[in-house]
């Protein structure tokens, strides 16, 4: 079994409908187990600011799926709760399920790059990241306590309604 972190975001169509629906959906998935959900957290958004705040929050699961089983299985997720892939990478969504970590899995692909290429810098994943795993180590020995501590929090709060 592997231990990977799931980084859930959403900022159309009921975000907190969205997170739940996703979070049940991910207890579903074959041969995994969900051990934690972080705090739903409130962040502005990152990229143009024409859009709603968004809901993040993390997951950690334990799973015997491979990397790209679980990549599918989130896409699938994402895409029954209607998330439409758009070119624009920087625009609303429904939904997103992202693979933050995969035990220490190093993987850069075409499809997979984990750790997750972005996690080291947005406080909507290190904040919710901290909440369930204070003690986390990165696979490349990076501590999680030291990244959140350099983190601003950029506004970031509990989700309130
Ligand atoms: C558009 C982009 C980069 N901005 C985001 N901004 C925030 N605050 N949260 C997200 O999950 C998020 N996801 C994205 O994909």
């Amino acid at each position: 079994m592997s231990i990977c972190y799931i980084a859930l975001g959403s900022n159309l169509e009921d975000p907190l409908a969205q997170a739940n629906c996703a979070i049940t959906a991910l207890k579903q998935l074959p041969n995994t187990t969900c051990l934690e959900v972080s705090p739903f957290y409130r962040s502005k958004p990152l990229g143009p600011q024409d859009q709603n705040d968004y809901l993040n929050a993390v997951v950690k699961i334990t799973t015997t799926l491979s990397p790209i089983e679980l990549l599918e299985a989130l896409q699938a997720i994402e895409k029954a709760q209607g998330r439409v892939r758009k070119e624009n990478r920087w625009g609303a969504r429904t939904l997103d399920l992202d693979i933050l970590l995969y035990d220490d899995l190093v993987i850069e692909s075409e499809r997979l790059t984990i750790p997750h290429y972005h996690m080291k810098n947005r406080e909507f994943v290190l904040y919710p990241l901290f909440d369930i795993s204070p003690e986390l180590i990165l696979p490349d020995n990076d501590k999680l306590y030291d990244l959140v501590t350099k983190c601003p929090k950029n506004g970031l709060e509990k989700w309130d309604k």
